[in-house]
């Protein structure tokens, strides 16, 4: 079942009192208009799976805290992290750091949850995981877009989220126009105009989808929230494309 939603009306943060049969994975569909969509499924893995596979990931996944490079500076990155890949792909890379690729076979939970989403997504295709772990809301990801030649011009990224609800914010790149002004101002600051933002709490065994020209037009991010103070798991499937996919 889906529901087509405008921005404003926001993916409810709070579980409906009287849950009918449909309500357990309704996807809701958020237009972002000229080609970006994102869809929010609040109830995608039932809470006891969704706390059993966490405690597995928690314990058994080689969590890494490694150096990046960010704006000509290294950083002990603000969340740990690690990687599973098909074999013989193009290898990944963010922030000056190439993350060991996994197998999934070392993690069949991992195969589990992909099928889980390949069922909520029929004819999507996922080829990669890259997961990680929030210790505490002092741990976060900056703004970014995961716009990438291996994944082309319209990626899927697909994200599961476990434990500690955290909000995602999704923020609009400025137009060439709007940076323009920015870098122009005459104290070197960037403008504050009110670029389009949007929010989602994401809830324990949630599924986001982002679609289109997400990563093209959009950011996104996980800020700090100090009062956040249990651990949080999140897995972003995405697809690396391989010869045949290219043409
Ligand atoms: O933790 C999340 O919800 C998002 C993670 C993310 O954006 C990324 O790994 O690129
Ligand atoms: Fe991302």
């Amino acid at each position: 079942m889906s529901k087509r939603l405008r921005f404003g009306e926001l993916a409810d943060p709070t579980p409906n009192p009287n849950p009918g049969p449909s309500n357990g994975r309704e996807k809701q569909v958020f237009d972002l208009g000229n080609g970006s969509e994102v869809i929010y499924v609040p109830r995608f893995i039932s809470r006891d799976q969704a706390w059993e596979w966490f405690e597995y990931l928690d314990r058994q996944i080689p969590w890494t805290r490694p150096l990046i490079h960010v704006f000509g500076k290294s950083c002990v990155q603000p969340r740990e992290t690690c990687y599973i890949a098909d074999e013989g792909l193009a290898s990944m890379k963010y922030s000056g750091y190439q993350p060991h690729a996994y197998s999934w076979d070392d993690y069949p939970i991992l195969k589990d949850i992909l099928n889980m989403v390949y069922e909520a997504l029929p004819g999507s295709k996922f080829n990669t995981v890259l997961l990680n772990r929030y210790k505490s809301g002092s741990d976060y990801v900056a703004w970014h877009s995961d716009e990438d030649k291996l994944y082309g011009s319209t990626p899927d990224i697909a994200s599961v989220s476990f434990g500690c609800e955290r909000e995602f914010l999704l923020r609009k790149k400025p137009t060439k126009k709007q940076a323009a002004r920015g870098a122009h101002q005459s104290n070197g600051k960037q403008l504050k105009h009110n670029p389009q933002q949007h929010s989602f709490v994401l809830r324990h065994g949630s599924l986001l989808l982002m679609k289109g020209y997400a990563q093209r037009d959009w950011v996104h991010s996980v800020p700090k929230r100090m009062k956040a103070d249990s651990v949080r798991i999140n897995l972003t499937f995405r697809n690396i494309l391989v010869e045949g996919d290219k043409c």
